[in-house]
């Protein structure tokens, strides 16, 4: 059996008549992190929006461990093992830092959060009776990943994970993807315009601009100053 977790086949998604995802391929395996590295605007939202069903596929398909998703609804995609961390974290800010993570579980058989979350995080342990509101912006990215993770994803999708989080707590949060992939032996899919946080993280480095995968390379082979080039506006 292959141990292709995410497979994106050619898919192309548009605004309208407005076309922004251009044919975009790649796979994610078992135990592998993959980075998406581009520029505002180069199509790393509207990429895992259609990865999501939050945007339909013009054309070409994904699939998640070898089922085909590209024309279902996001919840039957998340039962099928994809789960989303959103640009913004979007998290309930009047619900509990529990709430929140029990609204990831509603589908399953308890509301119980399993311990390794709070153990994976011990911060949102301390502070599961707080309002989500109230945490700090790395607390939150915290929290979206939790709450994203009770759903026991295959692949775990984040966009933008870093955006507007302090250096100390962006190395906190490379810690904990690197151990969720350790433990879990998923497949991640980040998007980022922080090469430092990308290097900490990815196996594989992909550089999306213009809505088109223009470069890829292997962490240990990657050519940094070729890669700031693409991020440099
Ligand atoms: N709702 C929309 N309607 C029309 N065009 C859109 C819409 N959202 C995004 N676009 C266009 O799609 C392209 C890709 O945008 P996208 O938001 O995916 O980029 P991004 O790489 O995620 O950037 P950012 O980091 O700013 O979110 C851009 O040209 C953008 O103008």
């Amino acid at each position: 059996m292959s141990d292709i977790l995410l497979n994106v086949n050619d898919i192309h998604t548009a605004y309208g008549q407005s076309e922004a995802l251009h044919g975009i391929s790649f796979a994610a395996h078992a135990n592998e992190t993959v980075a998406i590295m581009g520029r505002n605007g180069m199509g790393k939202t509207t990429l895992f929006k259609s990865l999501m069903g939050i945007l339909p596929l013009k054309s070409g398909s994904i699939q998640v461990a070898g089922q085909d998703v590209s024309k279902d609804e996001s919840f039957r995609r998340v039962a099928k093992g994809i789960a989303y961390v959103p640009q913004g974290r979007m998290i309930f800010p009047t619900l509990t830092v529990e709430e929140n993570i029990q609204t990831g579980l509603q589908s399953g058989p308890s509301l119980r959060v399993p311990d390794e979350i709070y153990a994976l995080f011990p911060v949102l342990f301390e502070m599961k009776k707080r309002k989500g509101g109230n945490l700090s912006g790395g607390q939150q990215q915290q929290l979206a990943i939790a709450r994203a993770l009770v759903t026991n994803p295959k692949v775990l999708l984040l966009d933008e994970p870093t955006e507007g989080i302090q250096p100390s707590i962006i190395k906190d949060i490379a810690k904990a993807l690197n151990e969720i992939r350790r433990m879990k032996g998923i497949a991640i899919v980040v998007s980022e315009q922080v090469l430092s946080f990308a290097m900490d993280v990815a196996d594989r480095l992909f550089v999306i601009e213009g809505g088109r995968l223009v470069h890829e390379t292997a962490r240990d082979k990657t050519d940094i100053a070729h890669i700031k080039r693409y991020l440099s506006v």
